[in-house]
């Protein structure tokens, strides 16, 4: 058995699916398990209609929901070649339940209704693939993955429950390799015991494919992207990248950890828990050899792997009384963080000040300030870039600082970090 995941991207357009049927086509003799995300931008076009939704601009939230729904009917029928097909009615049943939480008022919390709008995404494209497929000779079963992945119902990050889903997966997923070689299932949702639909967090159908292929004890997950492999910087912000062909786990949950966007940082762990090897690989060119992500792999070779993390905001707090950064001090920094989930990417503490590097939130920053301003002058530089090189060397970090001040620096013998601003 292998997992496979196709990601927005790779289902961009009516051609691109296509290109995506043929590589399956060319695993004739393999259970293939297929997790698929929502089609090209789709779910920051559904956050769209949530948000008008929640802010109760009904209309506008309408009428991006009719754009949607345009969107994928229009690609349905470049699929199939006509509005005949059960498809259509099956697209439709999303819309129309879609359309009655445009229709409720929006007394729960801000996130539900955001689960409930976005997961809609990931059904739509899987309904569609899974018929393109099917017409084309792919036999193949669909699975609504809201009745096997069970989670908590901590709403846009939920939480699997383990047990639940194996035996949801053994019980539900496993036989149907019994009608046919595939398995198409949705990415990034899953549902609570209550049958809410919930998210797993953006981009998370990398980590809905290795959950299945943990509890599937897959051979390989791969996953299909729109780059060669795994490579030690992202190729749309720097020119010069190379492909790394083997890299361990460790050094992947490393890359992701400091904001690399290309895996999703909880995929390594339940691959590592079985050892199962994750392969990325290139839809554009299959026969490209792409990365094996394994934990044995041979790290003497890696280049220097750089990753930068734009639109950062440096928050300076300078203890009013001239009181020390003591560990209780820092403790209670670190708690308002924490309560307030703003992720802390970087910091450095001297005699009276406390400095950190967080993501721009214009909200967050506006409650942190609040929860912190009786004891701490609080200042803040925007519109920063946060570089981490790996292995560095340093004639390229100085390459990569160019132009820039360096606002805050952190060395380690394997890790450079650096804050700049231009
Ligand atoms: N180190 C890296 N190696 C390869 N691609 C990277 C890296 N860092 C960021 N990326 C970006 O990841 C993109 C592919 O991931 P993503 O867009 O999430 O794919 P999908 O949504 O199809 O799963 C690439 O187009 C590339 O710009
Ligand atoms: N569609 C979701 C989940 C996902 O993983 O997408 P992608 O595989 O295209 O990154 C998102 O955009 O967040």
């Amino acid at each position: 058995m292998k997992v496979f995941k196709f990601g927005g991207a790779s289902l961009e357009s009516v051609e691109r699916i296509k290109q995506v049927a043929q590589i399956v086509q060319s695993f004739p003799d393999d259970k293939l398990l297929i997790v698929i995300s929502a089609m090209g931008k789709t779910t920051n076009e559904l956050e769209k209609v949530a948000q008008n939704f929640y802010m109760r601009k009904r209309e506008i939230a309408a009428q991006l929901l009719y754009n949607v729904e345009q969107q994928h009917i229009q690609v349905a029928e470049s699929l199939l070649g006509n509005r005949e097909h059960p498809l259509f009615q099956q697209l439709q049943q999303f819309f129309t339940e879609a359309e009655w939480t445009l229709g409720e008022k929006p007394l729960r919390a801000y996130d539900y209704y955001y689960d409930q709008l976005v997961s809609m995404g990931e059904l739509l494209s899987t309904a569609i693939v899974s018929a393109f497929f099917n017409t084309i000779g792919l036999s193949n079963t669909w699975v609504d993955v809201r009745d096997v992945f069970r989670t908590d119902d901590n709403f846009r990050d939920a939480n699997i429950d383990w047990a639940f889903t194996q035996k949801q997966v053994t019980e539900k997923v496993v036989p149907l390799f019994n009608q046919t070689n595939i398995v198409i299932a949705q990415g990034f949702i899953g549902s609570t015991d209550q049958n809410e639909s919930v998210t797993l967090g953006r981009e998370g159908s990398d980590y809905s494919a290795a959950v299945f292929a943990n509890m599937l004890d897959a051979e390989s997950q791969t996953i299909w992207k729109d780059v060669e492999g795994l490579k030690n910087a992202d190729p749309k912000l720097f020119p010069n990248t190379v492909n790394i062909p083997e890299i361990s786990y460790g050094e992947v949950i490393e890359m992701a950890y400091y904001g690399a966007q290309v895996i999703h940082p909880k995929t390594i762990k339940p691959l590592q828990n079985k050892q199962i090897p994750l392969l990325v690989k290139c839809f554009l060119d299959k026969n490209l050899p792409g990365t094996v992500i394994r934990e044995q792999a041979d790290v003497r070779q890696l280049p220097p792997i750089i990753v930068l993390k734009r639109n950062q905001v440096l928050l300076t707090l300078t203890s009013k009384d001239y009181a020390f950064i003591t560990e209780d001090k820092i403790s209670d920094i670190y708690e308002t963080f924490h309560r307030l989930k703003v992720k802390i990417n970087l910091m450095q503490n001297g005699a009276i000040t406390f400095s950190c590097c967080i993501d721009h939130n214009p909200e967050k920053i506006e409650l942190l300030i609040k929860a912190l301003h009786n004891d701490f002058k609080i200042s803040y530089n925007e519109a920063l870039e946060l570089l981490t090189v790996r292995y560095y060397q340093d004639g390229l970090l100085e390459d990569l600082s160019n132009h820039h001040t360096v606002l805050l620096e952190q060395r380690s013998k394997v890790t450079v970090q650096r804050l700049l601003k231009k």
